[in-house]
């Protein structure tokens, strides 16, 4: 009944929206050919789309794809070109977002002065000029870490999100993550990748018309609500839960230094006892429980790749721990103050955020009036779709990085050795564009880079053996929704040396 219901609706829907659009207006982008009524909603890819956007760029020879879906027609954006000319600067009419029920966070807010007011405090406790109060933190994180990788190897990946995921909380709740069995691990975790795989374009298209919410799950669209609903109780408890724990010890006069503390205090000395002190509260609690949802599966993905990219490039391996070697020594762990003198390094973490894209169709924006580009339609309301794996362009594109597969920090360094401005910083494009460009962008730089400088120091990374005692296949197969990871991470990470191993054994003596 339900589904004869559907195939009577969807026709007439699809017909008035589509001859509204069609007036008097340019031609759409090239792209797949729609069906009658539904468009391009059975293409709509669901497992790995990236690989099926690639392949349509390739096939219209287009960095421009149109995607007719009925309810939300979707633009594929497949060049740096593209998306800087629309979402940079044309900004004013492209920071929308097509909104999927998480309400409290400003990465999915509709472009609005609620929004502002989240990113405007998330800002001021992460912009370039702060984050490195937050160093110390990350550098005594990323030491603990590799006490648990020579312990354990086998288990690289889960040690790998806890020491991102125990960073981010600590300098946002003051609170210690002692294990992956933590109670808040395990909610986020839930939380967030219920929302990954929601949000894959076309996954979402039901969301648009409530009331078909009863269809059956078989229908491409109808599993993103269903995924949401279930995951909603624990972003709800991802959200709160640490939040009240970080007030009840503010009260007590018990609370560490943290973010969290901090917004808090702030926010009585400026509204306490007027009306918007309960206002501001609950952005400080949406901007706090956003530092976790889109910065822990992010920088874990980031990670991971690295630890890919030095099993799979050995000789890439060896050359930045030369450098290390040479400025940094075998009798300390490196710092963030080293950074600035070790190149090599620097650029093998430009190199990590370019290989393996993080967020392959990035965060998709939405466009609030008409425009018009290269001689196309783009018509309002659309959703847009940033593409940053598209082999023609972007982050694997020939012409600004030859040899785009290969994992080879040298494209970022002139013949002196040196970072070369002129090659793209690929982290122009991995964070996003625009208004909503990423506002963690630096803050996980900073982890991205000790974190690396960290483990090429005193470890040798090889494929290794996994749980099971298997040994690791290594591939650059990607798995997941918005935020993608690799298939398989290395396992076999081996103390450099005996120097390597005491250094590694001295800082386990030490309390982060
Ligand atoms: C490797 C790590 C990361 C990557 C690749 C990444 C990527 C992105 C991308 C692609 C966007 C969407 C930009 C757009 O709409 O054009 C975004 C938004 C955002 N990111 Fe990140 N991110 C990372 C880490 C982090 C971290 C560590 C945090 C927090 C501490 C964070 C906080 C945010 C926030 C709050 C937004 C929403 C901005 C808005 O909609 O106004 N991200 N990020």
């Amino acid at each position: 009944m339900i589904v004869l219901l559907l195939l009577a609706i969807l026709p007439v829907l699809a017909l008035i929206l589509r001859s509204k659009r069609s007036r008097s207006h340019p031609p759409l982008p090239p792209g797949p050919k729609p069906w009658p009524f539904i468009g391009n909603i059975l293409d709509m890819p669901t497992v790995q789309p990236w690989k099926k956007y690639q392949e349509w760029c390739k096939e219209y020879k287009s960095d421009v794809i149109f995607l007719d879906i009925p309810t939300r027609p979707t633009i594929i954006l497949g060049s740096a070109k593209a998306c800087f000319d629309l979402l940079d600067k044309r900004s004013n009419i492209y920071s929308d977002r097509v909104v999927l029920g998480w309400n409290f966070s400003l990465a999915l807010m509709p472009y609005t002065p609620r929004w502002r007011a989240h990113r405007r405090m998330f800002h001021q406790e992460f912009y370039q000029g702060t984050v490195n109060k937050y160093r110390p933190a990350q550098r005594q994180h990323a030491r603990a870490l590799l006490s648990w990788l020579s312990k354990d190897p086998q288990n690289t990946r889960q040690y790998i999100r806890q020491f991102v995921t125990s960073v981010i909380f600590f300098v946002t709740y003051g609170r210690k993550i002692d294990s992956m069995d933590d109670e808040y691990i395990g909610l986020a975790q839930g939380a967030v990748v219920g929302f990954s795989q929601a949000s894959i374009p076309g996954a979402y298209w039901i969301e648009f018309l409530p009331f078909l919410r009863h269809i059956p799950s078989w229908i491409p669209g109808a599993a993103s609500k269903k995924l949401i609903k279930k995951h909603r109780p624990l972003t709800v408890s991802m959200v709160d839960k640490p939040y009240t724990e970080a007030k009840i010890a503010i009260n007590n006069g018990t609370a560490p230094p943290s973010l969290a503390a901090s917004l808090i205090d702030r926010n009585i000395r400026k509204y306490g006892g007027t009306n918007e002190d309960p206002v501001y509260d609950q952005v400080i609690k949406n901007v706090t429980g956003v530092a976790y949802a889109a910065g822990a599966d992010t920088t874990t993905s980031a990670c991971s790749s690295f630890l890919l990219a030095m099993a799979m490039f050995p000789e890439v391996q060896k050359r930045a721990q030369a450098e290390l070697d040479r400025i940094v020594g075998p009798s300390r762990l490196p710092d963030h103050d080293d950074l600035v003198h070790l190149p090599y390094i620097q650029a093998t973490v430009m190199e990590a955020m370019r290989w393996m894209a993080v967020t392959p169709f990035g965060v998709p924006h939405a466009v609030t009036s008409d425009d018009f580009y290269n001689g196309y339609h783009i018509p309002k309301g659309a959703v847009i779709v940033p593409v940053s794996c598209c082999p023609m362009a972007i982050l694997r594109n020939e012409k600004d990085y030859p040899s785009p597969d290969e994992f080879r920090p040298e494209r970022f360094l002139n013949n002196k050795g040196n970072i070369d401005p002129s090659i793209r910083d690929p982290t122009t494009i991995a964070f996003g564009f625009g208004r909503r460009i990423c506002l963690g962008r630096y803050f996980s730089n900073n982890t991205l880079s000790i974190f690396i400088a960290s483990v090429l120091h005193v470890f040798n990374i090889t494929a290794g053996v996994d749980t099971t005692g298997k040994p690791v296949e290594l591939s650059t197969e990607m798995e997941g929704g918005l935020v993608a990871m690799p298939c398989n991470i290395p396992c076999g990470l081996e103390p450099r040396s005996e120097a390597a191993t005491q250094l590694i054994r001295e800082e386990e003596t030490k309390e982060v």
